[in-house]
């Protein structure tokens, strides 16, 4: 299915979301937020004091190395962590006063898709939306859409024991959109996938921000980043060293080559945690 299609079917039932973004409040806001891990009887912070903000109909990088931070912040903004100090918010919702509501605004995906090998596609993604308490007669007709578009019809009947790579991340992302959030959160989703897998996957994504999700998208893939995001947040060390569009940082840095951009903003905390210490 071409691409322009994909964008036109995916849109499914409840309200659509407007590219009128000024009469849209932020989607998420994250201020000051910190997390730290009990570590040997001291305290490990891996996320240090971090706050951007995510528009819909937009695409939010966080471009970080191993250990950076990344998965922190996402597992506290789909209300699986708590934050040791700060502020986060989905779809106008504090993480920390109704985690229910939260998951009910996001989509969470990640390289694990987690698929059980004794369901079906189609099992599968009912027995999510049955959990997101979807009602049966808008369920099905979701389904059929979501089916249709990511092109999933011939696997429907097909265990998870029985599918191929590109057929779990397909139903990964059925599962995750299968309530139509208005926030995905998409956690280095083409880890360890060929570059056909991965392609699809992006187009995925572009398409889902064409439908006005409001987008965020881990990675420490500087081609994703170039190719799918509106602006960026490098991050390493628990700490965003700088956030913007791909030619605001740089320009800020007078860098034009991203992967020589994304050392020099490494190398700075580098100093900068060897200044502190
Ligand atoms: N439960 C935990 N207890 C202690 N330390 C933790 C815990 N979870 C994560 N960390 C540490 O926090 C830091 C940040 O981890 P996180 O998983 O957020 O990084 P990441 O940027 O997602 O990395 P990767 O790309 O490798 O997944 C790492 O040093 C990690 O070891």
């Amino acid at each position: 299915m071409e691409f322009w299609r994909i964008q036109q079917r995916i849109a499914i039932t409840g309200p659509t979301i407007r590219h009128n973004t000024q009469s849209i409040p932020r989607m998420i806001r994250v201020k000051g937020l910190t997390k730290e891990f009990n570590d040997f009887g001291g305290k490990f912070r891996a996320l240090d004091n971090v706050s951007f903000e995510v528009n819909p109909g937009e695409i939010y990088g966080l471009l970080g190395p191993n250990g950076a931070g990344k998965t922190t912040c996402l597992r506290i903004l789909s209300t699986v962590l708590k934050p040791s100090r700060g502020f986060a918010e989905v779809a106008g919702i504090n993480v920390m006063h109704d985690a229910a509501a939260v998951r009910r605004n996001i989509g969470f995906m990640s390289c694990n898709t987690g698929i059980y090998d004794r369901m079906t596609a189609r099992e599968m993604v009912e027995y999510f939306g049955r959990l997101y308490g979807i009602p049966e007669d808008k369920l099905q007709p979701r389904i059929e859409e979501i089916f249709d578009v990511l092109q999933m019809d011939e696997i429907g009947d097909r265990l998870g024991s029985k599918m191929s790579t590109g057929m779990k991340q397909k139903v990964s992302i059925a599962r995750t959109i299968v309530h139509d959030p208005p926030v995905i959160i998409f956690d280095e989703p083409t880890s360890g996938l060929d570059v056909l897998v991965a392609r699809n996957v992006l187009q995925a994504v572009a398409t889902l921000k064409e439908q006005g999700k409001c987008i965020i998208f881990s990675t420490h893939i500087m081609r994703e980043v170039e190719k799918l995001c509106d602006r960026i947040a490098v991050i390493h060390r628990g700490r965003i060293v700088d956030e913007g569009t791909l030619p605001e940082l740089a320009d800020r840095h007078n860098q034009p080559d991203v992967e020589e951009l994304f050392f020099d903003l490494i190398e700075q905390r580098e100093a900068e945690i060897a200044q502190q210490s």
